[in-house]
């Protein structure tokens, strides 16, 4: 499908404007304390013309045929859009984890590191995260490192999502 720029999309958020729509696809995960898995993913981009989209993605295991097995991550916040392509994304997790990114966008390209990760009682021990979106041929492929469960920065997710 082809994307075409909204007429009022906020000039801060020209260098992110790519991502904006819904986008469908398949990752897979793996950290040291666990099992490789697989997964399929939505993810969802919109505004408004004020200079900040909501995203919210949602994700499930899949087996090794691509079926799905039992939903997993959902994950929903804000990127605001700052000067010369800076951001800040505000990011809630439905395992207990809410967090302050911060990071800059420019050719394609969005790169992502925590500044403040809050965990409740009940959620896993992770203490922080880098995250990069590159719009590679017009598909949204992204990788995500996390440090947590007593591990450094180490790859949890990778995935390639087409435009829905
Ligand atoms: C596409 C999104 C994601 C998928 C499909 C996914 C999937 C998984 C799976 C299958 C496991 C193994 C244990 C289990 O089955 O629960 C796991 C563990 C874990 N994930 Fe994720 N995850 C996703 C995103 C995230 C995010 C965004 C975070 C951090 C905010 C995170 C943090 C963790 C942690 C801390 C563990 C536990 C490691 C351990 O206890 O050893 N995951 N994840």
């Amino acid at each position: 499908m082809v994307f075409h720029l909204p007429d009022n999309l906020h000039p801060n958020c020209g260098p992110v404007a790519w991502l904006l729509g819904t986008w469908r696809g398949n990752g897979h995960g793996d950290y040291p304390t666990i099992e490789k898995f697989s997964y399929g993913q939505e993810l969802i981009f919109t505004h408004d013309g004020r200079p900040f989209f909501h995203y919210m993605a949602r994700a499930w295991i899949t087996d090794d045929d691509g079926n799905r097995v039992r939903d997993a991550a959902i994950e929903t916040g804000f990127l605001r859009c700052f000067d010369e392509g800076k951001v800040e994304l505000l990011l809630t997790h439905n395992t207990g984890i809410s967090e302050l990114w911060h990071g800059e966008a420019a050719d394609g390209k969005l790169e992502l590191v925590t500044d403040a990760v809050m965990r409740s009682e009940s959620a896993k021990e992770v203490v922080a995260g880098k995250r990069i979106y590159g719009n590679v041929n017009t598909e949204l492929m992204y990788a995500y490192d996390m440090a947590a469960v007593g591990q450094p920065l180490t790859p949890h997710l990778w995935a390639r999502l087409k435009r829905a």
